[in-house]
């Protein structure tokens, strides 16, 4: 088994899961066969959430319509047209995948709580239509008589055979999801739910994983929800209500956020802890509740999350080792038509951008040149993180072109002006807390490199150059701010940009390590990469730029070397004061 694979695989699921084949095959009666096979169908509906949810860390609720979408496609297609399963299945996969790509481009682009709530809204409609599309759906009395699994001519019975169907299924929906969510894909996950801003300028396209994972969800929900139509036999507007959407939130929460593994153990707990307290009679939705905030409260990472780390408190991992540091081949520079001595790398002609009553930044016009560093300064609020923001495409200009290497860039999103050359920093270091100084960097070479290992070893060498090689298997949250700004500072150079723009990168550093930073940065420039650095920190900036621009109210008031800004009346007047 590839490492990857059986990394985080507990002992204790593995011995679970043959403690549960055992139950099944010898020790589980009709009722609790009945009772396995729908934690198996839930199961499958949370392996999907987890994809949405767990990995690209959006609250969905509309995983229960898409379970209900499913059953009521197979129930109507299976009973009232007579199709088998080997149609009946894929359809009822293939509905909810539709809907969820036709909703995806209105409802993605929403912050977290407003999608949770249109996600909301969408299972409403749904449901709704479910009662009311009578002639189709049977109404509030739904569709009866849901034909049994029959795959080409074998008929999948009740009890034993159903249940190790259902598992069986179980396990191939765990093997693609796994599949699905490593590699390059996996790897983008943590720094797009981390850190999303960061991730567009690392050139991930967050809005396309978005959409794949919440399809992926769909996908699984729909072939859950035909399980449970053959299952129970009848498909009622139940399947569509909230209940359900409840019981897959709190599996996956309990099971474990993120963690197919999680979802198993969640829906097989979930499932069976009502019956455990059935003979509490009325007490036993007190004491399912209770045992379920118990969960939550004791174990926050959910049951496998706990596992994980109980295992590596008591069983120390020796850190894998790191992958070895190849450096990647220089990047393909585009020809610039003009003169080699004249062309910008990087050309912004008038930029302006108001927000509300303020206006930011005002008719700016500023290039940036290979090997050569501009120093851009101003008073606080003279837009000059808004200028870099603009720039990298964060913020939409409301004025102005962006040229990179003579190409017009000014509608390009983020991540393709990332693709184009151009890496930054951030004012206040974005990395993601829960990664490796190894991840972190690594997401930088996600949109370059063909596989992960390839990325891997080239990021590697980035971090090599920085001299942080120990701090590989760090967790960025536990770094102190130079290092943090090291790392920051790794990962936009392992994008092999043209043009690197800092914001503040000698904030919070030492005087030690504010002159390996300044050596640094002029050998990024000696390499031929055209930086721009925004900079309170004269004694810092000054000895380092080619040049100087100076902001302030949003206007460029002053540009030139070094000695002529800090004489220039002006600045003085407005910043060196
Ligand atoms: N997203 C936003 N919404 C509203 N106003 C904003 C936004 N971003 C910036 N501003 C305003 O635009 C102006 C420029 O801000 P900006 O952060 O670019 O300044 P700055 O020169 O980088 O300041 P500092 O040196 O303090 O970092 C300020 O008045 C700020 O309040």
């Amino acid at each position: 088994m590839p490492e990857a694979l059986t990394r985080g695989l507990n002992p204790l699921l593995i011995l679970a899961a043959l403690a549960l084949a055992a139950y099944a095959l010898f020790g589980a009666g009709p009722y609790g066969l009945r009772v396995l096979t729908v934690a198996g169908v839930y199961a499958i509906a949370v392996i999907g959430y987890q994809a949405i949810f767990g990995q690209a860390g959006a609250l969905s609720l509309a995983q229960g319509t898409f379970f209900g979408i499913g059953a009521y496609v197979t129930g109507i297609l299976g009973s009232t047209s007579g199709f088998g399963f080997a149609v009946t299945f894929p359809l009822s996969i293939l509905a909810p995948t539709l809907l969820a790509l036709l909703i995806a481009v209105p409802v993605l682009r929403l912050e977290s709580h407003y999608f949770a709530l249109a996600t909301l809204g969408i299972g409403q409609v749904v449901l709704l239509a479910a009662v009311e599309w009578q002639s189709l759906t049977g109404g509030a009395n739904g569709i009866a008589g849901v034909p049994g699994i029959d795959l080409f001519g074998w008929r999948v019975g009740r009890g034993l055979p159903l249940a190790l169907f259902v598992w069986t299924l179980v396990a191939l929906g765990a093997l693609l999801a796994w599949l699905l969510g490593h590699g390059r894909r996996g790897a983008a996950f943590p720094i797009m739910r981390e850190t999303p801003v960061a991730a567009r300028t690392l050139g991930i396209d967050i809005d396309r994983l978005r959409l794949e994972a919440f399809a992926v969800s769909a996908a699984y929900g729909g072939a859950a929800g035909a399980l449970t139509a053959h299952t129970q036999r009848v498909v009622s507007p139940e399947v569509l209500e909230f209940p359900v959407m409840v019981t897959i939130l709190t599996v996956a929460v309990i099971g474990g956020q993120g963690r197919i593994a999680g979802a198993v153990v969640g829906a097989v707990l979930l499932i069976h802890l009502p019956e455990w307290f059935r003979g509490l009679e009325n007490g036993y939705l007190i004491l399912y509740g209770a045992a379920l905030l118990a969960t939550i409260v004791a174990a926050p990472w959910g049951i496998v999350g706990s596992l994980e780390r109980l295992r590596a408190r008591l069983i120390p991992e020796r850190p894998p080792a790191a992958p070895a540091a190849s450096a990647p081949p220089a990047r393909p520079t585009s020809k610039p038509s003009l003169p080699a001595s004249s062309a910008p790398v990087l050309y912004v002609d008038g930029f302006g951008k108001r927000f509300g009553g303020v206006q930011a930044v005002s008719d700016v016009s500023l290039r940036l040149d290979r090997g050569r560093i501009l120093g851009v300064i101003g008073p606080n609020g003279s837009g000059k993180t808004t200028l870099i923001n603009l720039i990298t495409g964060l913020e939409k200009a409301d004025a102005g072109k962006l040229y990179v290497s003579d190409a017009d860039i000014t509608g390009e999103p983020p991540h393709r002006r990332a693709l184009a050359g151009i890496a930054r920093s951030f004012q206040t270091a974005a990395l993601p807390s829960d990664s490796t100084v190894l991840e972190a960097v690594t997401a930088a070479r996600i949109a370059i490199d063909s596989d992960i290992a390839t990325a891997r070893s080239h990021a590697m060498h980035f971090i090599v150059q920085a001299g942080i090689a120990d701090l590989v298997h760090t967790r960025c949250g536990a770094l102190p701010p130079g290092p943090r700004r090291a790392v920051e500072l790794a990962r936009a150079l392992a994008r092999q940009p043209l043009a690197m723009l800092l914001d503040e990168p000698a904030a919070g550093l030492t005087e030690d390590e504010q002159a390996s930073l300044a050596r640094r940065l002029r050998a990024a420039a000696d390499d031929g990469i055209a930086i721009m650095i925004v900079e309170h920190n004269m004694p810092f900036l000054l000895p380092l730029a080619d040049r100087i621009l100076c902001l302030d109210e949003g206007r460029a008031i002053a540009e030139g070397t070094p000695g002529s800004i800090r004489r220039d009346p002006a600045v003085i007047a407005a910043y060196l004061g």
